[in-house]
């Protein structure tokens, strides 16, 4: 099941099934790859040669300054961001309860882009409830221009693009990006420095305490430093954050979209989440914490067997530092090589009736023994994604909090969705959805017949 085929001079091979892929190709011939493919190369003025797109020794010792801050008791301190985002946006949705369907992609994906600014720079942005900010707009703006980009290829040259409308249009977004990030750090750079001098001042007199603020991955970044005891500098801190802003949002609002769109298109599995979450809240409007998601099991194999069906990134592309041989086939060292979870996730031997929406596959004893790559929505490897972690988290804690309060139905059809597989697997035409009130499980059984 491998396509071979060229792009210009460059060899290029498509990665559809799992068989020959193993731990020696992930972690010798393909995480030493770059980010390479054209795509990524258009993020570059965004990004710069951040982690997500940096090589070699400087993606290692980038990637090892930065696993630092991505630590389970860290990302627990997040978790209170995630549920004051999350409430924010379920306040917002209660005008469509008991009303006609409307489009929730975007409502989630502001959530979404809520709690990444926070979460990384510290800053609350407040776009759930100021969408029209500059730079929530700047965002959007560069993620359309980027795709639209992609796909017309006389917008391809670097020395022609900015003649064009969209060129000056990048050029003015990007700026805006840029001096907010920025701004930001600045800010941030000042807090710390403050902090630290009343820090000094209390050691000195321990009179006062010095107040307890919120941390974000960017005051982790400004205080690294490599194994030479060098610290990031503030463009190297710019391109790590501009790179969580993009990479940690887009991707969360399309997972979380697509398990809401599932769930609604399936009562049955609705309602053992609903039962889940009554087992784990009972009645209590409390806030999430991180016991509470560890016990949402049935959630997480919702958000499992979502992400399968629709991986938020639906292929990405490597180049080999090495020959290596898949499947019997000899791939040569500098080879591009496209993996595409989107298809690999539908290998009809490991998941049976692959279109199916089943997240009973993802029970212990159901995934016991099934192939390590037959299922890599995060990657695999040394470079698989480093935010994981804090999206599974993030996921199962608003959806946790959308599902504490209402019932989804939807009747879109899937072929009424619009796919496109861009940098991130969107519905085109949005998730069409309607909302009930929440009733508690044997009310939902009894009112649904079931
Ligand atoms: C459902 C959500 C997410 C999915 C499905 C996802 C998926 C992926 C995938 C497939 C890759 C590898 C891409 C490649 O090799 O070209 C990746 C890399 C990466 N992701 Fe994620 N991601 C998600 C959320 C996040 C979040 C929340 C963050 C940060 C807060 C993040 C930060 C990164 C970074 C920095 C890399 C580059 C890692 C490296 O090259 O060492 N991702 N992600």
């Amino acid at each position: 099941m491998y396509e071979k085929c060229y792009k210009s001079l460059e060899p290029l091979f498509t990665v559809i099934s799992k068989d020959g892929l193993t731990k020696t190709t992930w972690s010798t011939a393909l995480p030493q790859a770059i980010n390479c493919f054209l795509f990524d190369e258009f993020f570059l003025y965004l990004i710069s040669k951040s982690l997500f797109c940096s090589t070699g020794d400087k993606w290692r010792s980038r990637r090892k300054m930065i696993t630092p801050t991505f630590h389970f008791t860290i990302l627990a301190d997040f978790l209170e961001v995630m549920n004051e985002q999350a409430n924010i946006l379920v306040d917002n949705l209660e005008k469509h309860v008991d009303k006609e369907p409307f489009d929730c992609f975007l409502d989630i994906a502001l959530c979404a882009l809520d709690i990444i600014c926070e979460t990384a720079m510290g800053k609350n942005v407040g776009a759930q409830n100021n969408r029209d900010s500059e730079y929530v707009h700047a965002i959007y703006k560069m993620s359309d221009l980027i795709h639209h980009r992609q796909k017309s290829p006389w917008l391809w040259s670097n020395l022609m693009y900015p003649m064009f409308q969209e060129g000056r249009e990048h050029t003015r977004s990007l700026k805006i990006l840029h001096s907010f990030t920025d701004n930001v750090i600045a800010e941030k750079a000042r807090e710390v420095e403050n902090d630290t001098q009343q820090k000094d001042d209390f050691d000195d007199n321990c009179e006062q305490s010095v107040p307890k603020r919120r941390r974000a991955f960017l005051d982790m970044l400004l205080s690294t430093t490599d194994d030479e005891g060098n610290k990031l500098s503030y463009m190297d801190i710019r391109e790590e954050v501009d790179t969580f802003m993009f990479e940690g949002h887009d991707t969360t609002a399309a997972a979380m979209n697509w398990a809401i769109y599932l769930l609604g298109c399936h009562p049955e599995a609705q309602k053992k989440v609903h039962r889940e979450l009554d087992e784990v809240f009972g009645n209590c409007d409390r806030p999430v914490t991180m016991d509470d998601l560890k016990k949402l099991r049935y959630l997480e194999c919702v958000v499992k067997e979502a992400l399968r069906l629709f991986p938020s990134v639906p292929f990405f592309a490597r180049k080999t530092s090495e020959d290596c041989h898949i499947r019997g086939f000899k791939i040569p060292k500098a080879t591009e090589v496209i993996v595409v979870p989107y298809v690999l996730h539908r290998e009809p031997e490991i998941f049976p009736d692959p279109e199916e929406f089943r997240p009973e596959r993802f029970f212990p004893e159901n995934s016991k023994g099934r192939h390590p790559y037959a299922y890599v929505p995060f990657s695999a490897g040394p470079r698989n994604c480093i935010g994981q972690r804090f999206a599974q988290m993030e996921e199962k804690a608003v959806l946790a909090i959308i599902l504490r309060r209402f019932w989804v139905e939807t009747s879109q059809e899937r072929e009424g969705l619009g796919l496109v597989g861009e940098l991130i697997l969107r519905p085109n035409k949005g998730i069409w959805i309607q909302l009930k009130r929440r009733e508690c499980v044997s009310e939902e059984e009894s009112s649904q017949g079931f």
